[in-house]
């Protein structure tokens, strides 16, 4: 038989037991927390620090900010233990909130009460900036019954980034990584079923940084093969593209009539690409079964793109054929843009100049995404990225002229109304070169592909291109 002493030992071990193993969780979870703070860069320490603020201070703070409810009806276990007969005081409900943290501050997910949910936060959020001391807070709501608020403590907008290309196959085609948005959330931009994008904005703003990233993440697939006109320089071997010459299958430098017969060349591409992507595939758009080596993605990369477009105004003869030069590349990239999608045809063209001409508002208004640097004035942000842009006066590019912004872009992304603004991270030359170098072998000419896949007739005028009989039967025809 137990004796009483005995029993009571029992609970006193158990008891010490419990006390044991929450002492032995504790240590664990500060030890957990000082390893984690220790390994942290000064920027995520203070965001550490922030985060603790915040949980401590969230139960006073919410009901300040009306983001409580009361709950007046009384719980059965209140009403239960209601001896006395005094009426029960209503409870002041807050909402459940957990927070985390990154380098540039802290992201919390609270949960929604009745009457306070999304809307409640959002108005909110200003009251929160203060409260939390953030630059910015926004409030989003990923699942019915919570929401996200990220705090940016240090606007991403002003810590310049840089990228390492890593020169692995990209995960997936035509993803486009562009850096940062003002919460520090990154931002990619789907490329597959775009034909055309524009990138414009004052010198030295990072526009070939810009597209050096795309070149460097994509240019490892063989499914992308790359052309570019560069108005900024006469030969290959000068400037920002130097490097990737290797891995293009054409360059031309300022040569209005080189670019023509690049531009020329692309539109027949498109063309007879047009013509035999049903009959081989089966398929109105490429992007239906995807880019291939065989078929890759071309990617013709216009930089300065005012220098083969821009208005020749005289009467001796050779200003008159450069204007009409000008006049028929302009139309000829139009066409690129217009109806390169579905063949896996991508324009980029990018200008420093801003005016209507540089990049003609015909093809502008037909890239689905743009993009631009700083720009002096209201009337350079329209002749970049339209008419919408006036009214979205926070994202407007004129504000982006201060030094801190070199590298930061207002664009209209096509996942979402209006623009916003992101950090484009900086890819030093020497790793863009690294790329390039190492994977100059992937260059091929999607013209000698077709031919390979198909006939090398299909670049004849006379073959009716609809009829794939007449291509059927070359060595009939000989014979
Ligand atoms: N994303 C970036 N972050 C930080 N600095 C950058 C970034 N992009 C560019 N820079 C800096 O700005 C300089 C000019 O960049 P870049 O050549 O890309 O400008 P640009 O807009 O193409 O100029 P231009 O119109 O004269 O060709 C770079 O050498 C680099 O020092």
């Amino acid at each position: 038989m137990k004796e009483p002493n005995d029993t009571l030992e029992g609970a006193y071990g158990f008891g010490a037991l419990i006390v044991g193993l929450g002492l032995v969780a504790l240590v664990a979870w500060t030890a957990w927390w000082v390893v984690r703070y220790l390994r942290a860069d000064a920027m995520t320490r203070q965001s550490i620090w922030q985060a603790a603020r915040i949980r401590r201070g969230w139960k006073r703070l919410a009901p300040m900010l009306k983001l409580s409810a009361t709950d007046k009806t009384p719980t059965a276990m209140a009403a239960l233990s209601n001896t006395n007969g005094k009426p029960i005081k209503p409870r002041v409900l807050v909402p459940a909130l957990k927070v985390t943290h990154d380098a540039y501050g802290v992201i919390a997910r609270a949960a929604c009460l009745p009457g306070v949910g999304l809307e409640q936060f959002q108005k909110a959020a200003a009251h929160l900036a203060d409260a939390w001391r953030c630059t910015r807070v926004a409030v989003t709501q990923d699942k019915p019954g919570s929401v996200v608020i990220r705090g940016v403590r240090l606007d991403p907008l002003k810590f310049p980034t840089e990228h390492r290309p890593t020169g692995d196959v990209p995960e997936e085609t035509a993803r486009w990584d562009l850096g940062l948005d003002e919460y520090a959330q990154p931002v990619s931009v789907n490329l597959t079923q775009v034909p055309g994008v524009t990138v414009a904005g004052l010198p030295g703003f990072g526009k070939t940084s810009l597209i050096n990233r795309l070149l460097s993440d994509w240019a490892p697939s063989p499914a992308v093969q790359f052309a570019c006109a560069d108005g900024k320089v006469s030969a290959a071997y000068e400037g920002d593209y130097a490097d990737w010459v290797q891995r293009m299958f054409a360059f031309v430098g300022d040569d209005l009539e080189e670019a023509n017969k690049l531009f020329r060349r692309m539109v027949e591409l498109r063309r007879v690409r047009s013509t035999w992507l049903r009959e081989i595939f089966s398929v109105k758009s490429i992007w239906d079964v995807g880019p291939s080596e065989d078929w890759p993605l071309v990617v013709l990369i216009i930089d300065e793109a005012h220098t083969y477009f821009r208005d020749h105004k005289g009467s001796d003869p050779k200003t008159k054929k450069l204007a009409a030069l000008a006049a028929e590349n302009a139309r000829l990239v139009e066409d690129l843009v217009k109806k390169g999608r579905s063949v896996g045809m991508l324009v980029i063209l990018a200008t420093q100049k801003s005016t209507g001409d540089a990049i003609p508002t015909f093809i502008r208004d037909v890239c689905p995404v743009g993009m631009s640097f700083a720009q002096k004035t209201a009337e350079a942000a329209v002749a970049a990225l339209g008419e919408e842009i006036r009214e979205w006066p926070d994202a407007n590019p004129i504000n982006l002229q201060d030094p801190a912004y070199v590298g930061v872009a207002s664009m209209n992304h096509p996942s979402q109304p209006g623009f916003i603004r992101i950090r484009t991270p900086y890819v030093p030359d020497p790793y863009a070169a690294d790329v390039a170098k190492s994977t100059a072998h992937l260059t091929a000419d999607p013209d000698g592909l077709l031919e390979a896949l198909f006939d090398p007739r299909i670049w004849d005028k006379n073959v009716d291109l609809t009829k794939s009989d007449d291509l059927a039967e070359p060595d009939a025809d000989a014979a």
